[in-house]
């Protein structure tokens, strides 16, 4: 059994970082609510306790059931976490004078701790807080102090639990990784062999038991997830898998075509759909984007699901989906408040009979393309960036039609090819063209024109939950904007997107 750390999450925006962290040091963990988790057994090997957006102090804040841990497994409570643990044991956590941001030093540690191995006096932390812990329970030990937080670490003596006012997930906080590591394998005892090799054998082998003869449709998007999860079916499975592209209308210029071809090549069983039709149909007139993302959803099933009735007794339907997917549609307080619907999670519809097969929804996107190596999937593929389910619909604001979608994929297709022979496509996270829906005046050969703008968006990110925009250099920006104003009819207006996720999102729609 794959052991593993639990992570309790209370809110805090870094908890995605800590079990990015976790698995750095190739150490399986999962995140979960606080009041939501699975059963604590004996693969469990330790226990992290979030930040969080809550005071200890306030009357709603997230509680749980400390006690029931407490003493079974080393646990290890960052910030909120800390302070919580510190808060009903004995101590007090009080507001703080000023709220404490940035970076401090260590500037005493207890040496002879474990926790603090290898790690140089005065070692620079990360910050985040409002609140302090101002006095710690008779069984607590002060393990690690700043000049002005007096108990920026402690541990509840004789026992291995651990509490930690700094963030070690930060890259700011310069020996947080050490210190992960020594709490990760020399408290918890985690034996640091979850890697992708290891990852590949126990997914297959899972998958054989699973799927056993069952036929399995996968929708292919050309994209990483997908092709990774077809690969990895691929071989569980073999011609049980039957993949599927669809043609929605909504993808880049040629990609259809290119993409059939690439996969035809690495001997997958795979049928491309013409759907084009349906999915403008469905769109025409609809200018909502959560309705447009809605509609496109209902469509893709429509289409897997005659496409699963055509292959026969299917009972599966396989998807790439992966894991921030899945944690960007859950929330501690209950369903997160809906930011973008993303089709692949949320389940089937009633009518579909099929269960659901995601072997890759506990990885990152980055572990997707490690995985995808390992199984030597062509680097073209798992190099592209990544491309939305909803395709060109969410970067056509507004409306869709054919006309729009040809015009922006002339566009798209210019920006993509001058950052590929340019040299930055691979250092780039994401980029995409966008159709705006604005007219502006122009003049074009003494002719006034009165036209549409496009938006260059490309954005550099780990795993897309946060982005900047990139600094892509004046003279790319100048001749991508050129060629698309001279070659692309109906565009007399370039413009370049400067916002970060968050707070504006990586989409427009
Ligand atoms: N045109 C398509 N044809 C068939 N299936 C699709 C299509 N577009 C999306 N899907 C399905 O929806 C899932 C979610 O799409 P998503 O874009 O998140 O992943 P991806 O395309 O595999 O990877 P990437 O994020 O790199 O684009 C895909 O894994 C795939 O199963
Ligand atoms: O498969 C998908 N179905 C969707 O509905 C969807 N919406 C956004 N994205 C992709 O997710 C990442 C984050 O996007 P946002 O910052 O716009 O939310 C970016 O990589 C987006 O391209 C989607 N992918
Ligand atoms: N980052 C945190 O967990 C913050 C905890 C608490 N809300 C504070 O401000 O001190
Ligand atoms: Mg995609």
């Amino acid at each position: 059994m794959q052991e593993k750390i639990l992570i309790l999450d209370f809110g805090s925006q870094f908890t995605q970082l800590i079990a990015r962290r976790v698995r750095e040091l190739n150490i399986y963990c999962e995140i979960h609510p606080f009041n939501h988790y699975p059963e604590i057994d004996s693969t469990v090997k330790g226990i992290i306790l979030s930040g969080s957006p809550y005071s200890v102090r306030q009357e709603d804040a997230p509680r749980f059931d400390f006690e029931k841990f407490h003493t079974t497994r080393p646990i290890l409570g960052v910030c909120y976490g800390a302070q919580y643990v510190a808060h009903f044991h004995g101590g007090e956590v009080l507001a703080s004078s000023t709220r404490e941001y940035g970076r401090a030093n260590l500037d005493f540690i207890n040496r002879a701790n474990p926790l603090f191995k290898n790690i140089p006096e005065n070692s620079q932390v990360w910050m985040s807080h409002g609140d302090t812990i101002a006095s710690i329970g008779d069984n607590f030990e002060i393990i690690a102090s700043t000049d002005s937080v007096k108990v920026a670490a402690y541990q509840v003596t004789g026992t291995q639990t651990y509490g930690i006012q700094f963030h070690p997930e930060v890259t700011h906080s310069i020996d947080g990784k050490q210190l992960l590591e020594n709490f990760l394998v020399d408290i918890c005892g985690c034996s640091q062999d979850w890697t992708p090799d290891s990852f590949i054998e126990t997914t297959i082998a899972a998958l054989k038991e699973k799927l056993g003869d069952d036929k399995v449709v996968l929708g292919l998007s050309g994209g990483v997830d997908s092709s990774v999860a077809a690969v990895l079916l691929h071989h569980a499975i073999g011609a049980n898998l039957h993949c599927i592209f669809v043609d929605n209308g909504l993808l880049r210029k040629d990609e259809y075509e290119q993409v059939l071809d690439s996969y035809k090549h690495m001997g997958l069983n795979i049928k491309g759909i013409d759907a084009k039709a349906r999915f403008y149909d469905a769109l025409a007139g609809l200018s909502d984007p959560e309705k447009k993302r809605k509609a496109i959803g209902r469509v893709f099933i429509e289409v897997f699901d005659d496409a699963a009735h055509e292959v026969q007794d299917v009972k599966w339907l396989g998807q790439g989906t992966i894991y921030p997917d899945i944690i960007e549609s859950v929330s501690v307080k209950g369903p997160s408040a809906t930011i973008k619907s993303h089709h692949n999670v949320g389940g089937l519809p009633d009518f579909m009979k099929l269960k659901v097969v995601e072997p890759l929804n506990t990885l990152f996107k980055d572990e997707v393309r490690r995985v995808g190596k390992a199984l030597g999937i062509d680097p073209n593929i798992l190099g592209r960036h990544p491309f939305p389910g909803p395709g060109l619909a969410i970067r056509i604001l507004g409306d869709v039609t054919p006309q729009k979608v040809a015009i922006l994929q002339e566009a798209d297709a210019i920006y993509i090819n001058n950052l590929r022979s340019y040299g930055v496509y691979d250092k780039v996270w994401q980029a995409g063209a966008i159709f705006l829906p604005v007219q502006s005046v122009g003049v074009m050969g003494d002719e006034r024109t009165y036209e549409n703008v496009i938006c260059l968006r490309a954005v550099e990110s780990l795993d897309g939950m946060t982005a900047d925009w990139c600094h892509l250099p004046y003279d790319l920006l100048a001749k991508i904007s050129n060629e698309i104003i001279n070659n692309v009819k109906g565009i007399n207006r370039v413009v370049y997107d400067i916002s970060s996720k968050p707070p504006a999102t990586i989409e427009w729609e």
